[in-house]
């Protein structure tokens, strides 16, 4: 590590903070920001809800409660393949510059494992056809 600050670990503080810098960029990123700033109100709410998420997943805290699959099929007709594949590149950028490089890569494969559950939830087909 030189001057920056890829140093920060598995534990809640380290994902408060990589949770909040990463829907900052979400917000501005010109392609997802538009989807997330429409459906979105209450900011502080949903990067507390997003920490409780990566909290659950990462440390086992049971804190969150929600349904994601619904949660992003209300948005579907705005979401696709290409979508998720920017939001991966835009985690992948974001936990390789705040995080340990294996608290980064951990994260990364689990959203990758997560984002393929979310994509057969919204686009398969039992015709087999996937939505691009
Ligand atoms: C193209 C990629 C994605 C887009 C455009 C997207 C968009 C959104 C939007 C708009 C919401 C707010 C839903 C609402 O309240 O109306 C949301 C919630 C959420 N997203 Fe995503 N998302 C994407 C990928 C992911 C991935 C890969 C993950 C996990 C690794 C994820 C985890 C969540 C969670 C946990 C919530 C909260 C659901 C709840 O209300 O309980 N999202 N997402």
């Amino acid at each position: 590590m030189t001057g920056s600050q890829a140093g920060l670990g598995m534990d809640d503080s380290g994902l408060g903070q990589l949770v909040d810098a990463f829907y900052a960029r979400i917000r501005q990123d010109e392609a997802l920001g538009p989807i997330f700033n429409d459906a979105v109100d209450d900011w502080p709410e949903h990067i507390g809800k997003l920490t409780d998420f990566w909290s659950s997943v990462m440390l086992g805290s049971g804190r969150y409660k929600g349904q994601p699959v619904p949660a992003h099929r209300k948005h579907r007709d705005r979401i696709s393949p290409a979508l998720f594949d920017r939001w991966l590149a835009l985690w992948a950028r974001t936990t390789d510059e705040m995080m340990l490089p294996e608290v980064a890569s951990a994260l990364q494969e689990k959203a990758g494992r997560i984002a393929e559950s979310l994509q057969l939830a919204l686009f398969f087909r039992l015709d087999g056809a996937v939505r691009s």
